[in-house]
Parts: C-alpha cells; sequence; structure tokens
C-alpha cells in the first residue's frame, strides 16, 4: 500500500464477523453479572442485506442547522425585543428574573467569551459573510419531505433556501456518495482566496512549510484565520504547556470549504424542520465547569425540571465576526446530535439566547478522566481501566462505523460521571471519512495523543489516528500519568521514538516516503522499550500489565497504522476476557464534582 494509504475497507466493518466472538464473551461476562457489560451488547440486529448494523443508528437523530449563505448579507440579525420579534418564538421571552440578570449585566463590561452566558453582549453577533445560521430543536423532521419553507425575517416571509437535514439521515455507506467536492475544492475558499500547496492542500502549522509571512501577523488564532483568508500562509503551531494544540481553530477551518460544499450539495435532502429552538434563559447559570478554544461550558440547571445540564456556548469571534459561526461547532453540533450511543454524549437540544449566541445542552457529566488523573495519587486499578477502556472503545467503534473520525481523543474529552459511565465529547475536530480516502489536514489530535502517521504529515489517514490516541489514553491511565509528553512536533516524534524504537520500512512499509521523513533526520533507536514502562510485576504496588494487556497496548501504539488495532479487535482482545475481568459500570469508584471540589 502506498505512504501514508490506509484501507479503509479493512476497518469499516458495519459488524465483523468476529463480533460472534464477542457476543459469546459479553454473554459469559453477563454471566458474571457484576462485570461490564457493552452498551451494544444486545442491540445490533441483523438487516437485510446481511449486514449487522448497530440499533443505535435507528434513533439517529437529525440536526437543527440550516444554512443560508446567499441570505442577504446586509439583513440585520434578529434582535430579541426589537421590531423583529416576530422572527423571535415565543419560547424565547426572557424571563423578569433573567431581564433583571441581563440588566444588571449590561452595566458590567462582559466578553462573549468570559462571561457571556446569559448575559447581552457588548455587540449582536453575526453569523458570517452571507450566511444565516438557524437553529431549531431537532424534534420536528421529516426525511421524505422535501418542502420549501418560509420564514418570517426583517418582517416578511422570504423563501427559506437551505434547510438541510443531517447528513446522518442518508442510508449511504459513505459519506463521500453523493456530497462531496473534489479534492481541488476541498481546499479552495469560497471566495478563491485561500493559499494551497500545489496538490491543493492548506498548509497549517508547519513551520518549515511556510513560504513568507505577513509582518503583520501575530500569530494569534484569528489572525491566523484571517491571515488564511486573505492568502497569508504563515502560521506556526503552538502548544499549551499539556500539549494542546492552540491553533486548532486553523486546522479546522482549512477544511471548512469542504464542508459546507458538503453541506450546500446535500441540500437536496431538504426536510421540515422548521421549528424553535428554545431560550437559554430557560436554563439557570450554576457556575463554569471549563473553558476550551471553541466553547465555553457552564453548569446549568432547566428551571422547569430542575435536571441539571452542561451548556457549551459556541465561542464566536469578537475579533473578526465575518469569520461567521464556527465550523467546528457546526460540526460538533450535526454530528452529536445525529447519534446516540451511551459512550459518546449527549447534545439533548441547542439553545440560543437573544443575541443569537448559541448552546449545546449537553448531559451533564461530573468529572472529564484528565481531571481524574490529576488528581488520583494512584492510578486506577486494572479492572476498573478494563470498563473504563471497554466504554471508550465502544463509542469509538460507534463513531468509525458510523464514518466518524474524532480526530482529537484525549483524555479531557472524556466525560465520566459517578455512575462509572465514560462518554466521549467534543467533536469539533472529527469528520467524515469515506472510501477512497480524501487528503485531509494532518494537524488533528493533541500532540500528545497524536499518531505518528500524522506527526510525519500523512496526507491520508483514518480511524487507525483515533486508535493511537485510544492507546495513549490506556497508557495514561495505567501510569497515571501522559505516555508521550512532547513539547513540540520533533520532540514528540523524539519521545514516541524513544520509547518504541525508530521505525523502518521493515516495520512500517511507506514510512520513508512520508513528507516528514524526507526533512529530519532520526536519530536510531533500535528497541522497544514500552514493557520497562509497563512492567508486568511490580513491588511498588503500581498497576502491573499482564502479557495480554501488553499485546493490545503494543497493538494500540502500533506503528503502521494497517496493522494496528481496529477498535472491534480491541473490544474482542482476549485481556478483557481475563482476570481481573472489567468492573461493571455500577460498582466504578465515585468522586466529590468538580464544582464541589472548587467550592461553587
Ligand atoms: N457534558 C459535559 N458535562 C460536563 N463537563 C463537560 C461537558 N462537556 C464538556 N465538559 C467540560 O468542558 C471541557 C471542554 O469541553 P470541550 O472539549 O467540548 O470544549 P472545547 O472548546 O472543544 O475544548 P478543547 O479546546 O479542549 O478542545 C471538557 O474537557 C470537560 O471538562
Amino acid at each position: 500500500m502506498a505512504t501514508g494509504k490506509v484501507d479503509v475497507s479493512r476497518r469499516c466493518n458495519y459488524y465483523s464477523p468476529s463480533g460472534r466472538a464477542r457476543d459469546r464473551r459479553q454473554h459469559e461476562v453477563s454471566q458474571r453479572n457484576r462485570h461490564y457489560i457493552p452498551s451494544n451488547a444486545i442491540e445490533h440486529q441483523k438487516f437485510p442485506e446481511g449486514r449487522e448494523q448497530l440499533h443505535h443508528e435507528k434513533k439517529r437523530k437529525f440536526s437543527p442547522i440550516i444554512w443560508d449563505r446567499e441570505d442577504n448579507q446586509a439583513k440585520k440579525t434578529p434582535r430579541y425585543g426589537e421590531e423583529e420579534a416576530k422572527v423571535v418564538p415565543e419560547k424565547r421571552v426572557v424571563p423578569a428574573s433573567i431581564i433583571s440578570a441581563i440588566v444588571k449585566s449590561q452595566s458590567e463590561p462582559s466578553s462573549d467569551v468570559s462571561d457571556g452566558c446569559f448575559s447581552k453582549s457588548p455587540a449582536s453577533k453575526q453569523l458570517g459573510p452571507g450566511s444565516k445560521l438557524l437553529v431549531m430543536s431537532p424534534q420536528k423532521h421529516d426525511q421524505k419531505e422535501d418542502v420549501e419553507h418560509s420564514v418570517v425575517e426583517d418582517g416578511e416571509l422570504v423563501q427559506e433556501r437551505n434547510l438541510l437535514m443531517s447528513r446522518w439521515a442518508s442510508e449511504d455507506e459513505s459519506p463521500w456518495d453523493k456530497s462531496v467536492p473534489d479534492e481541488d475544492e476541498m481546499f479552495e475558499l469560497k471566495d478563491g482566496s485561500g493559499t494551497s500547496t500545489e496538490s491543493g492542500e492548506f498548509r497549517i502549522g508547519r513551520p518549515d512549510h511556510w513560504p513568507g509571512s505577513s509582518g503583520e501577523f501575530d500569530g494569534s488564532c484569528e489572525s491566523q484565520k484571517v491571515a488564511k483568508h486573505a492568502g497569508l500562509t504563515e502560521c506556526p503551531a503552538t502548544y499549551d504547556d499539556s500539549g494542546d494544540y492552540l491553533n486548532q481553530s486553523d486546522s479546522r477551518s482549512d477544511e471548512e470549504s469542504s464542508e459546507i460544499e458538503e453541506s450546500w450539495s446535500s441540500s437536496q435532502g431538504r426536510v421540515s424542520m422548521l421549528n424553535s429552538c428554545r431560550s437559554v434563559f430557560e436554563f439557570e447559570r450554576l457556575n463554569r465547569i471549563s473553558e476550551g478554544t471553541y466553547g465555553v461550558v457552564f453548569r446549568a440547571k432547566e428551571k422547569k425540571t430542575g435536571e441539571i445540564v452542561a451548556l457549551k456556548k459556541v465561542k464566536m469571534s469578537t475579533a473578526y465576526p465575518e469569520l461567521g459561526f464556527p465550523l467546528s461547532a457546526l460540526r460538533e453540533i450535526n454530528i452529536l446530535l445525529s447519534i446516540n450511543h451511551p459512550s459518546i454524549v449527549t447534545v439533548k437540544e441547542v439553545v440560543m439566547d437573544d443575541h443569537d449566541n448559541v448552546f449545546m445542552v449537553m448531559e451533564y457529566m461530573e468529572h472529564d478522566l484528565k481531571g481524574l488523573v490529576e488528581m488520583r495519587k494512584r492510578p486506577f486499578s486494572t479492572s476498573e481501566i478494563k470498563c473504563l477502556m471497554l466504554q471508550l472503545l465502544d463509542g469509538v467503534k460507534y463513531l468509525h462505523d458510523n464514518w466518524v473520525l474524532h480526530r482529537d481523543l484525549k483524555t479531557s474529552n472524556l466525560l465520566v460521571n459517578n455512575k462509572g459511565e465514560l462518554k466521549i465529547c467534543d467533536l469539533g475536530l472529527s469528520r467524515h471519512y469515506g472510501s477512497p480516502l480524501k487528503p485531509c489536514t494532518p494537524v488533528v489530535v493533541t500532540m500528545w495523543y497524536r499518531a505518528p502517521e500524522l506527526l510525519l504529515d500523512a496526507k491520508e489517514y483514518s480511524t487507525a489516528i483515533d486508535m493511537w490516541s485510544v492507546g495513549c489514553i490506556m497508557a495514561e491511565l495505567l501510569a497515571n500519568e501522559p505516555l508521550f509528553k512532547g513539547s513540540n512536533e520533533p520532540n514528540q516524534l523524539d519521545k514516541i521514538f524513544r520509547t518504541l524504537g525508530t521505525p523502518n520500512e521493515k516495520i512500517w512499509p511507506g514510512f520513508s516516503k512520508l513528507p516528514g521523513t524526507a526533512k529530519a533526520k532520526f536519530v536510531k533507536h533500535p528497541y522497544n522499550n514500552l514493557r520497562k514502562k509497563f512492567p508486568a510485576t511490580s513491588f511498588t504496588g503500581s498497576t502491573v500489565l499482564s502479557e495480554s494487556g501488553f499485546d493490545l497496548l503494543n497493538q494500540l501504539l502500533t506503528y503502521d497504522p494497517e496493522k494496528r488495532i481496529t477498535a472491534d479487535e480491541a473490544l474482542n482482545h482476549a485481556w478483557f476476557q481475563e482476570v481481573p475481568l472489567p468492573t461493571c459500570k455500577e460498582l466504578m469508584p465515585t468522586f466529590p464534582p468538580r464544582h464541589a471540589a472548587a467550592g461553587l
């Protein structure tokens, strides 16, 4: 197989024959009823074509997102309480208590990032050049209906042109089948201003790639986005001290045009979804949980039901509002509303405030795995790690079965609640993949969890990149600290090579042809030292790893993406069947919730 190419077909079975072995194992495990039972153990079913499909797929939700990019750019975004109040559904009426809170907050300086939730921001939000984003609750939909709808805008009825249903509603096997633009289109900005390489690929985050830069370029994410739109190319990758890629917005945005094109092309699938979303004022904000690159996450309470939820406010660009609604958020909302799996966080609905700020209402999870790893003095027990790994693999398998690459698996994107449940979150970097593979940006996945093929600039990659991240997560759970803590990309590769040995053509055919190998001379580390880090015996009480467990870790951290274990194969791995068996979720340890620990 050619350099960096991954045989997708090998990884894309809806349900592999080895599923039978897994059923047997699940049956055995369930007999011992105190042990973990994977979520889809009894939910898969035969389809007429003889292909087995997950039951979850039948419960797909529909995206509430509507793009209407051709709409008049100059049209004013309706504001709550203004003339266009007709546009605003009744549900967005603001309760008096909140109005007083708004009035209070108005007197205080507010940034839409730091404290935007439930308060008025200084300026109304724009949804981007020529675009209008309507967000609706997903309950009303009918795939077959193909009706042009009208909405009231600026007091008038206008034709709604792009009511898109989620691509998830398609029964096609490959997401590329209909709606994907060619590679050239893929990397070209809508206005044609994007700078691309010969192959049509946008170059982001690789300093040594870039031709001259602008003196005005300040390196910030926003500047980089703007620079890219303006045809500037300098975009040095930056990382925070936990290896998080700080320029992620760029790595996401280079595919924006492609994604938007996809949305446009799939507009054949218009459906009747004209329905209003609820107001964020129906929730009481309790405390801030976290602020990430793309959103601020709050703990909140639904006033009517008292239910505790997490609200993720989509960060709009304050500096460059014309950049519009972030594609990462669009992807995340689209995908999360479309899927239904116990190991993937549920987005219940999308709500808005009266400035068109968009919030995802998610089930609330008390912890993320990164926080737990940092909080704990000792690693989880082997049984607990097995329980967590099975849930993680279940979720990853579900995504891969449905042609989705997560592309940012890491411990901070794994949420855990006090019922012992693990759920994958943050699908902002995720995207559909298909067969044949299309070139994508290699600058995805937070560096510490990034697969070697990505670090070596492979343009075509597939599900194996997520499996490498899963390997890093397994190692982190076993050692209670991240496995490869590189400070930049060469350093990250060096850390990997020191531990696993420097790869060569023999163990990884195609390695020497990867773009990244031409640029660097790697020190030859002849031995794989992974076992030293994860010994079979320990006199210090630290977690030990059996032969079988080490085999799984080794297969996850295999250099050649072709040989790297798949999620399905990993779920069937003997490690999960040997003693100690996986703990059942109910017996997983619980921890004080973050807000309690923080005294909130
Ligand atoms: N449903 C939820 N319940 C509780 N906490 C959550 C939930 N969703 C997200 N969080 C917390 O918020 C953090 C950031 O969320 P998320 O990763 O979705 O945002 P982001 O802006 O994409 O972040 P990043 O920059 O790390 O990619 C998570 O690490 C987690 O701690």
